[in-house]
């Protein structure tokens, strides 16, 4: 197995003439935490959308452990979208057993736990959740994979800050890193700062700084808002 679960050789995307991302090249360890930050617009999404080959690049090439991502790697990837991609009319314990038929990987006893961990009724239909219980469960969703590699977008967003901590309280609990590598989009900087290995700063589609969470706070003194302001602004 690549020592680097993440492989962008010279990768350039566009939709249509929009360009989203600059001939990025980029590396990413396995085991770790990761977060991709910067601004809106930026291209975070577009990259956890490469990684899971649920789009393409127009050029340059995306490894995921040694092999071209696209679509066939969906059983390594779990991938929890920005949207809202529940069925409303399904209650969260038929969500859990929905999903445990589509992914052979789905582990419906962590899942479970999880909901208890959670404190989600199983019985209580998608659409009669709240925001932050819809959030829980689309994590849920996400954890209860043995994927390798596990993709979210923007997973704290719109979530108030007290189900946010449960949400950061169930990644540090229920992400297994020797088996698992996870990269999320994200905004709350601050929130997620405590659980993050690494830091990788995107700006206008390019890369403008890959650090360690350790050597920004040891080696350079800083928060990981400070650091941002340095490479981003
Ligand atoms: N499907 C699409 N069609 C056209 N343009 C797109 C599409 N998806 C993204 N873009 C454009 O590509 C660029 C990068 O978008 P992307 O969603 O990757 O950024 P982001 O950093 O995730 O943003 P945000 O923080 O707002 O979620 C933006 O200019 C965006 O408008």
């Amino acid at each position: 197995m690549p020592e680097k679960i993440i492989e962008f050789n010279n990768v350039s995307k566009k939709y249509g003439r929009q360009p989203a991302l600059s001939n990025i090249n980029l590396t990413l360890p396995r085991g770790k935490i990761i977060g991709l930050v910067g601004p809106n617009g930026s291209g975070k999404s577009t990259i956890l959308k490469l990684i899971a080959g649920l789009v393409h690049p127009s050029s340059g090439s995306v490894k995921v452990n040694g092999r071209e991502a696209n679509r066939r790697i969906a059983s390594e990837v779990s991938y929890l979208s920005e949207l809202d991609v529940l069925y409303s009319f399904y209650t969260v314990a038929e969500t859990i057993s929905f999903n445990a038929g589509q992914f052979a990987d789905f582990d419906i006893n962590k899942a479970q736990e999880m909901v208890s961990f959670m404190q989600l009724d199983p019985n209580m239909k998608v659409k009669n959740l709240s925001k932050g219980n819809r959030g829980r469960l689309k994590i849920i969703l996400s954890l209860a994979r043995r994927a390798p590699l596990i993709l979210m977008d923007e997973p704290l967003s719109g979530l108030d800050p007290l189900v946010r901590d449960s949400i950061i309280q169930s990644l540090i609990s229920y992400l297994d890193l020797k088996q698992q590598t996870l990269i999320m989009t994200t905004h709350e900087v601050a929130e997620v700062e405590p659980l993050l290995d690494t830091a990788v700063a995107v700006k206008n589609g390019q890369i403008r700084n890959i650090s360690e969470i350790d050597d920004i706070r040891s080696q350079q003194g800083q928060s990981l808002i400070d650091w941002m302001k340095q490479h981003l602004l």
